[in-house]
């Protein structure tokens, strides 16, 4: 027998990020929306697991050993539930590896979904969740999908109304970025300045509600948006390509390297990739739109 689970990407509207915290993390405004570029895990019983396989375009860039957040998710819950984790796990990856879209997070949620399904563990949402924040600080939205304000390192979850759907483009770079490393950079550009509290914003939060993209590209924000350019400068010529394409608001993903393009509608999501794609400053282009649900068991 087998489960399959369907997980989206996501894109931070606005991450808003406090000074490095005691223990090295940070405390952030998150607010997350999640967006139709999926990854595909499927479960499957097999003696002596977890075992990880993963097909798909970047798929020689993800780790199949137990460093895997797929892996990593089977054994939390079998260890949770006195269980072996007799697990096949197969990614079907969509997602961009290291592309600050949360690709590893949706794998891990997916799979805690799946073997909860195959196994017949039934765990509460609220087990599920706590797994997910132990796994890492994105997994918990990988799971429940749609619009949220993640607070503390991004893993308290409130979720969010949106009105409407928006249209994105997202540019991949020729090379990842580590999430650890741009967190470091944004320490050493902010050092000797008071960094403040990390606040969502009253703007974007009514912008999601309204479903109004052109008020959501005034008040998108991304803290780490300097640090990723100044690891990855180059970053910036795909950022103008975007705007003079006529995106209405260009960012960096998370912590990047993939760039993200707001656009009004379907129409202009298809002309901006084309521009993209033209102009060369990336390597590959994709269009996608959300709010689009979490971690779904697929018939
Ligand atoms: C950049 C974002 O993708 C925005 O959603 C997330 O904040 C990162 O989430 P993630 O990849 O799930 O990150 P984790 O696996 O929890 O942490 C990886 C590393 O990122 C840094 N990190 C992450 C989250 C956070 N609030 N503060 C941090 O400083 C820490 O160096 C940490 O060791
Ligand atoms: N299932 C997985 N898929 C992809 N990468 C994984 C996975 N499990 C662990 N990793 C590791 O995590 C690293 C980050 O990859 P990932 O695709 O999650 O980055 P990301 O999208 O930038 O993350 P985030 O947006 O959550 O910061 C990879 O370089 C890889 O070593």
């Amino acid at each position: 027998m087998s489960v399959t689970v369907r997980v989206p990407a996501k894109v931070n509207v606005q991450l808003a990020v406090g000074a490095a915290r005691p223990d090295g993390f940070h405390d952030l405004a998150n607010v997350f929306l999640a967006v139709g570029l999926y990854d595909e895990v499927t479960a499957t019983a097999s003696p002596g697991g977890p075992r990880v396989t993963c097909t798909g375009p970047d798929a020689a860039q993800v780790p199949l050993d137990g460093t895997n957040l797929a892996a990593r998710a089977a054994v939390a819950l079998a260890r949770r539930h006195g269980l072996s984790p007799d697990v096949h796990l197969h990614i079907a990856k969509d997602i961009p590896v290291a592309g600050g879209m949360a690709g590893g997070s949706a794998d891990g949620a997916a799979a805690l979904v799946a073997c909860d399904a195959l196994w017949g563990t039934r765990a509460s949402r609220d087990e599920l969740l706590d797994i997910c924040a132990e796994l890492g600080s994105d997994v918990p939205f990988s799971l429940v999908g749609g619009a949220a304000l993640g607070t503390g390192r991004g893993e308290r979850l409130s979720p969010l109304e949106v009105g409407g759907t928006f249209h994105w483009v997202f540019a991949m770079a020729h090379r990842g970025l580590s999430t650890p490393a741009v967190f470091r950079e944004f320490d050493r550009l902010g050092e000797g300045v008071a960094i403040p509290e990390p606040v969502a914003s009253q703007d974007l939060i009514d912008a999601l509600a309204k479903g109004d993209p052109d008020l959501l590209a005034a008040s998108v924000s991304n803290d780490l948006e300097p640090a990723a350019l100044a690891l990855f400068p180059d970053l910036a010529a795909a950022l103008a390509a975007g705007r003079a394409a006529g995106a209405l608001a260009a960012l960096v993903s998370g912590s990047g390297p993939t760039t993200a393009f707001l656009v009004r509608d379907e129409s202009a999501a298809a002309r901006t990739a084309r521009a993209l794609q033209d102009s060369a400053t990336c390597r590959t282009v994709r269009t996608a739109s959300g709010p689009v649900p979490g971690a779904t068991v697929l018939a």
